[in-house]
């Protein structure tokens, strides 16, 4: 699993937090990353105590960890709704009219969470502390078509921006997602209007997703020290 920052327990508590809300016959979108494998994880239990629940994967480790935790899972294309989703975030923007802004796609794997995020009737984040900013300054991941990846890059230039081509780590070339794309981390700096970059990057031809989640979240839960806190939006 991409090990990222944050202390572990206070993801378990967050993650453990965001598994209470499941319910009997719920539907559930399962996102990636280490703070969501927590979620993953109690609700495989709750399964095993009789939880009837189907389950969503984004990405090829959640449903690994779905699988290994005996969560019976199903497909977007073979349900009516989703009831609720479950996911990390790299950065959370709190405070303003942006609360609950974020970017994600650190595993690389935004394109099928957003999709699934979005399609959720509630969509709960789990984060720890050092998600939480009043200023959004990180990269955002940009999910491109393999061939697109250098004209892509000349537009997110043309929109101030400074792409670089994510490189694996235990292979030669790039990081390809589960959805066969390359990965663009794009700096854009201090992003100061989400919304209006957020439809910009939508609208540049051979972007397939990128991972700024603007209005998507319906709370955050941040484990801390001792606890958990709630944001809802
Ligand atoms: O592509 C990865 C996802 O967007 C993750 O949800 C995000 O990177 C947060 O991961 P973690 O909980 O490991 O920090």
């Amino acid at each position: 699993m991409k090990t990222t920052g944050g202390s572990d327990a206070a993801k378990r508590r967050a993650g453990e937090r965001a598994a209470e809300d499941v319910e009997d016959g719920f539907v559930v979108g399962l996102g990636t990353g280490s703070t969501t494998a927590h979620a993953i994880e109690a609700i495989g239990r709750a399964v095993d105590d009789g939880l009837d629940v189907r389950g969503i994967a984004t990405s090829f480790q959640s449903r690994r960890l779905a699988l290994e935790a005996g969560i019976p899972l199903t497909e977007l294309d073979a349900v009516a709704d989703v009831d609720l989703a479950i996911d990390g975030a790299d950065r959370v923007l709190e405070g303003g009219d942006a609360r609950g802004t974020l970017i994600k796609g650190g595993g690389a794997a935004h394109t099928r969470e957003k999709l699934v995020g979005e399609s959720a009737d509630r969509f709960v984040v789990v984060a720890d502390p050092s998600k939480l900013t009043d200023r959004l300054e990180a990269s955002v991941p940009v999910a491109v078509l393999p061939e697109a990846h250098t004209v892509v890059a000349e537009r997110v230039d043309e929109l101030d921006g400074e792409a670089t081509l994510r490189e694996a780590e235990c292979k030669d070339g790039p990081v390809v997602t589960d959805t066969g794309n390359l990965v663009l981390d794009c700096d854009f700096g201090p992003i100061e209007d989400p919304a209006t970059l957020a439809t910009r990057l939508s609208a540049l031809p051979g972007v397939v997703e990128h991972g700024l989640f603007v209005d998507v979240a319906d709370a955050t839960y941040v484990g801390t020290a001792d606890g958990v806190e709630v944001r809802r939006y």
